[in-house]
């Protein structure tokens, strides 16, 4: 995959004036003493920093240049971001460190998300300072702005962003706190990300769902009226409402190629049943290791792959007695292996997850 780098310029030409006399302009910068592959502005948080002059760059500038700096403007309403993806989930990550609160509002990462307007991505990731004892915490605003607890594609592209900011000094593994409570990803050496996800929750009102639950205090192939039709669904949450189905009254085996999601998903999305909203996995069943799976997420519609929802649906075929604990998922974007351990119930998904792009973007 080829990386492409953004540069922010100043919007009047170098070449119609000599460097040194835009007052606006400011030579120096700070650079980090390895080699990053991330741009500058990504400095590891614990690396030494060279700082390279405006007059050991061969440049004058004068102390009013320096006061009024156009890009320290610039700069001051930039956002600096890199774009992940995983499996086709993309997401815009920003390096949030320094802060506990998002460098940007959900209203401006909803315009960033924008595919014509905006960077286009199905959300946006903070990588902030750990709570709790824990290395760091992840947030991340939907396309739409809504926040949701948790995001699986998106926990493996924050790996691997941390791993490219900071110096992990040979760790591999890190903690995450999240709105579903403690995540723990591991950088493999193939490049993947195994990501301990917890436990997945069951308990109807935790979920959240309002259908009358089938088996214990669980909603297991209970009826729900979608649109007309009465489907089958299983409801799990991975920190994040998920509801599975594998069929409805006219077909109990779904072909999910054939599924009209823009149509349907936003109906369950926006179901009575669900009182957060819900994301909704339409599955196919291929063999007892091998599911197919097509997601309509809630606040971002239709995705090349959802990680929490291979997770839910893994969970959701074992309780049906569909498939066993170690599955391939299929979905639009890729394959994501997922493993239900029955040792300490907790759901294991590895998965991809690389750079697409490094940018900065004016904020408004
Ligand atoms: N794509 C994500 C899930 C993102 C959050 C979801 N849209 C929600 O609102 O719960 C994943 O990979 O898990």
């Amino acid at each position: 995959m080829a990386i492409a780098t953004t540069i922010s310029l100043p919007l009047t030409s170098p070449s119609s004036r000599s460097l040194a006399s835009i007052p606006s302009l400011r030579l120096s910068f700070t650079s980090t003493l390895q080699l990053d592959s991330l741009p500058k502005y990504f400095a590891r948080r614990r690396s030494p920093r060279l700082s390279v002059s405006a007059s050991s760059a061969g440049l004058e500038v004068t102390e009013k240049a320096r006061s009024l700096s156009f890009l320290d403007h610039r700069e001051s309403g930039l956002l600096h971001f890199v774009k992940y993806h995983g499996l086709g989930n993309d997401f815009i990550l920003v390096d949030n460190r320094d802060s506990s609160e998002p460098r940007i509002t959900p209203e401006q990462a909803a315009k960033l998300c924008d595919r014509n307007f905006g960077i286009g991505a199905d959300g946006v990731i903070f990588a902030m300072p750990g709570v709790n004892g824990t290395d760091y915490t992840m947030r991340i605003f939907n396309s739409d702005g809504s926040e949701p607890e948790m995001c699986g594609n998106g926990v493996r592209c924050f790996a691997r962003f941390i791993a490219e900011l900071e110096n992990l000094q040979g760790r591999h593994s890190f903690t995450v706190h999240t709105g579903a409570g403690l995540i723990i990803p591991e950088l493999q050496d193939d490049g993947q990300v195994k990501v301990d996800m917890g436990e997945p929750i069951l308990k109807a009102t935790d979920v959240p769902t309002r259908l009358t639950p089938t088996k214990d205090q669980s909603v297991v192939k209970a009826a729900i009226e979608v649109d007309g039709v009465a489907w089958s669904v299983t409801c799990v949450s991975m920190g994040n409402p998920h509801c599975v189905t594998f069929g409805n009254k006219i077909e109990q085996n779904l072909q999910v190629d054939d599924i009209n999601l823009a149509a349907i998903g936003p109906k369950f999305e926006h179901h009575e049943m669900f009182p957060a909203r819900t994301n909704t996995e339409f599955v196919q069943v291929l063999s007892n290791s091998h599911l197919k799976m097509r997601v309509w997420e809630r606040g971002a519609g239709a995705t090349l792959a959802c990680g929490t929802g291979a997770c839910a649906v893994v969970v959701a075929a074992v309780l049906e007695g569909r498939a066993g604990r170690n599955c391939t998922v299929d979905l639009p974007g890729g394959p994501l292996q997922i493993e239900w351990s029955e040792q300490d119930n907790h759901v294991y998904m590895t998965g991809p997850a690389e750079v697409v792009f490094y940018g900065s973007v004016p904020l408004h």
